[in-house]
């Protein structure tokens, strides 16, 4: 039974769906970075929301952790490069508290508009201090937004419903969506310039890290009001705090800090100034929704082998998995067939996909013939890192889908181009489930791919197979299956047995001394 850790609060929901899928659940909050790495061996799958850091040092324990599940949209707690080489699929749940946060913004907008936490400490304080709090009104101001992706398009919504006028800067925003949302796309230096209210939605990435910096704030209109629902590092805050003071900075929002909890700050009661812990994703809709869906989905994963939300993998619905899993299969084992007999210098992969496979999602597919080709270089690869090992190695990769008729209902061709040549091997379905070898290297040969086998090209001549049957009977190993196939008639002829034991090295050396012997491997399938 596979075992789920929840390392941070989350909705109650979250652990009833991993029990009620037959998943072990521990929930554990407040782990420090050690007794986190202490245990997280212990754990299949991890759910987490922003508390927990999963560092390259947490994944380096994690020896048998498969999937991270983000109960919200942020992962920059998580290292991802780091997940993906150690074959770690890192989901989140991209829309579940989009609605929240987006409502957040609005209110700190509002908050900052008419001061509402220093009017409302005052008027508690017993003051009453009617002219001390002056505000400004929304309506026919411009709200600039920088990046306009979910969260930012939901506050779009609501700014026009509240009759501003929303400037948007984001470089992936086109202008069509731009118009159906409708907001003008502006750079962002002109977002700067006209913007009365500036909103931040982008994720904390290397290209939007401090991009509030000094310089930036500088550039703003005098009067600006800023609200950080997004991530902190977005804002330079010596620079906020200094141009607060100065009053160049009318008010500013924070429910995000570069260092988290921000439990001290400069920032910290400096008038026109509003923070919230972290609390852009907390209602009880949004954290229901978040959990729910982060244990469907590490559930579906690691039962169904489903992907959905993968930052680092190809989707894969829980209702595809079970169709594509022989696939799967199959594609491993022409992958694993090609690294085993040429591993020297990949250049390129092709995969082809006939027949029903052509109605597939070729993805998973393509990850899993690249785990099978380069597992041969390590154990540690998987469906998850393959194809970023490939990218490393720039390795070219071909997806081809046939709409054409073939010779069996499904079919997979996998042509590697190695420092040798191109090496094409192919395979079909048998029933549709059990994964059958059709053709190696241009030679049509049916053998099932599994377990220990012996795989020869030999001059196709008479003799051979009794001396090849008495070599293997005088080591003592058993062969299982036999399968033949030729090029043409006293040409060359390929072989591929399966054996009941290994084949020891000695063995194979005396086989490749056995006349018309031009290759000789001992092969092995998980
Ligand atoms: N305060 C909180 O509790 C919460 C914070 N968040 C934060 O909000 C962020 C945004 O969430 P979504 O809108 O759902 O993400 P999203 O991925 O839908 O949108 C992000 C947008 O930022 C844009 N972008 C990327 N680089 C940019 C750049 N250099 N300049 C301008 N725009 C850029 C992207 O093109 C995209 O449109 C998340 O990454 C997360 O960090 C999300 C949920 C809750
Ligand atoms: O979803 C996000 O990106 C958030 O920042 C929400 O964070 P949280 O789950 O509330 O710790």
């Amino acid at each position: 039974m596979p075992r789920v850790l929840i390392s941070d609060q989350m909705s109650p929901k979250a652990a009833e769906i991993f029990r009620a899928r037959g998943i072990e659940v521990d929930e554990i909050t407040g782990l420090s970075k050690d007794e986190l790495i202490k245990i997280i061996g212990q754990y299949d799958g991890l759910a987490i929301r922003s508390s927990t850091k999963v560092t390259k040092d947490v994944l380096a324990a994690a020896t048998n952790l498969k999937v991270v599940g983000r109960a919200g949209i942020g992962v920059d707690n998580v290292d991802i490069p780091a997940a993906s080489s150690r074959g770690v699929v890192v989901m989140n749940t991209p829309f579940g508290n989009s609605i929240t946060t987006a409502e957040h913004a609005i209110a700190l907008m509002f908050a900052l508009a008419r001061q509402l936490p220093e009017a409302d400490a005052s008027t508690q304080a017993g003051k009453w201090e009617k002219n001390r709090f002056m505000g400004v009104e929304v309506t026919a101001k411009t709200l600039g937004l920088i990046g306009a992706g979910n969260i930012g398009s939901i506050v779009a919504d609501r700014a026009l419903g509240l009759k501003m006028k929303v400037i948007a800067y984001d470089p992936f925003l086109t202008p069509e969506r731009a118009e159906h949302m409708g907001v003008t796309k502006v750079t962002l230096d002109e977002l700067l310039a006209q913007a009365d209210f500036i909103s931040l939605h982008t994720p904390l990435t290397d290209s939007t890290r401090n991009i509030l910096s000094r310089e930036n704030l500088l550039k703003c209109k005098p009067g600006i009001r800023i609200v950080n629902c997004a991530r902190g590092g977005l804002i330079d805050e010596a620079a906020l705090k200094e141009l607060l003071d100065s009053g160049h900075i009318a008010g500013a929002a924070l429910d995000v800090f570069a260092e988290e909890p921000a439990k001290s700050s400069p920032l910290f009661g400096t008038p026109n100034f509003v923070s919230t812990p972290h609390l852009g994703a907390s209602t009880d809709e949004a954290q229901v929704n978040v959990a729910i869906q982060v244990a469907e989905q590490l559930s579906d994963f690691l039962l169904t082998g489903g992907v959905t939300n993968a930052l680092n993998m190809p989707s894969l619905s829980a209702e595809e998995a079970p169709r594509l899993k022989p696939y799967m299969a199959l594609a491993e084992r022409l992958g694993s067939l090609v690294g085993q007999l040429d591993k020297d210098g990949i250049k390129s992969v092709r995969i082809e996909v006939e027949g029903a496979a052509a109605q597939l999602n070729i993805k998973p597919i393509t990850a899993a013939v690249l785990a099978g080709l380069m597992r041969v270089h390590s154990d540690t690869v998987n469906m998850v890192n393959a194809p970023y090992l490939a990218r490393e190695r720039e390795i070219e990769i071909a997806e081809v889908r046939h709409e054409r008729d073939t010779d069996y209902n499904t079919l997979l061709r996998v042509t590697v181009h190695t420092a040798n040549g191109p090496r094409t091997v192919a395979g079909t379905l048998f029933g549709m489930s059990k994964p059958r070898l059709t053709e190696i290297f241009g030679i049509t040969v049916e053998a099932d791919l599994a377990g220990d086998m012996l795989y020869i090209v030999n001059e196709d001549k008479p003799g051979f197979i009794g001396r090849l049957g008495s070599a293997l009977g005088s080591a003592g190993v058993n062969i299982g299956t036999f399968h033949l196939g030729r090029r043409d008639a006293g040409g060359e002829a390929v072989l591929l047995l399966s054996v009941d034991n290994a084949i020891p090295d000695a063995l194979l050396t005396d086989i490749r001394a056995l006349p018309g012997v031009k290759v000789a491997s001992a092969l092995h399938f998980v």
